[in-house]
């Protein structure tokens, strides 16, 4: 039985992908508890890009973990990956259990507050298992979530709740872009946490 969803999880995309949306996974409080512990213990620092040839830095911070220190290139920088916390591991079990799948890796993101989001892009960095499964875990400020066809522009939107999860697998990241579009409406901080597969 599974308390925090009681609907049967539905492709929220109409074609060329899966989109899952879960909900709730975890308890407000637990969401709010592992939120303060990742704020408090995660090894966030701004990120870095290079858009259009130049080198930039966010406002965002991130971070990333994994099984071993694995090196990642994404946004045309590469990133040396720390090992599991314990929070990251259970989060990490709790993600493998809703998505019956295993994770090698996690992105971490923070959102200080709405003026910070993401711009439109796909997962599909060569390092990733090709159509392999990304699980993306929301701690805290609930903040829309868009799709977009990259062929006819179709647009798909999701409001992702304080401790819910979305699971992106199949051929979503060839024929989709998503984004978390930046709002004056919230002014607290979101984590997001992304479980990928790198490998293979
Ligand atoms: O914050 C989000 O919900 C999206 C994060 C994302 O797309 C990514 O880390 O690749
Ligand atoms: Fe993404």
């Amino acid at each position: 039985m599974d308390l925090f969803n009681p609907f049967v999880n539905h492709n929220l995309l109409p074609k060329d992908g899966e989109v899952i949306y879960y909900g709730p996974i975890i308890s407000i409080q637990q969401a709010n508890n592992f939120l303060q512990q990742l704020l408090d213990n995660i090894q966030w620092k701004n990120d870095e890009a290079v858009i259009f040839g130049k080198h930039i830095i966010t406002k965002r911070k991130v971070a990333w973990y994994a099984d071993a220190n694995f090196s990642y290139t994404y946004s045309k920088t590469t990133k040396q990956a720390l090992l599991w916390t314990k929070s990251l591991l259970e989060l990490k079990s709790l993600v493998e259990e809703k998505t019956k799948t295993t994770y090698n890796s996690c992105l971490l993101n923070l959102y200080h507050n709405g003026d910070e989001g993401m711009g439109w892009h796909s997962d599909d960095e060569k390092e990733l298992t090709k159509n392999g499964s990304i699980a993306s875990l929301s701690l805290g400020a609930e903040r829309k979530f868009l799709l977009k066809n990259k062929t006819d522009k179709q647009l798909i939107s999701v409001f992702l709740e304080n401790g819910s999860l979305l699971e992106m697998k199949g051929t979503t990241q060839t024929n989709w872009l998503h984004r978390l579009p930046p709002t004056k409406k919230v002014n607290t901080p979101r984590i997001n946490l992304t479980f990928r597969k790198i490998g293979g």
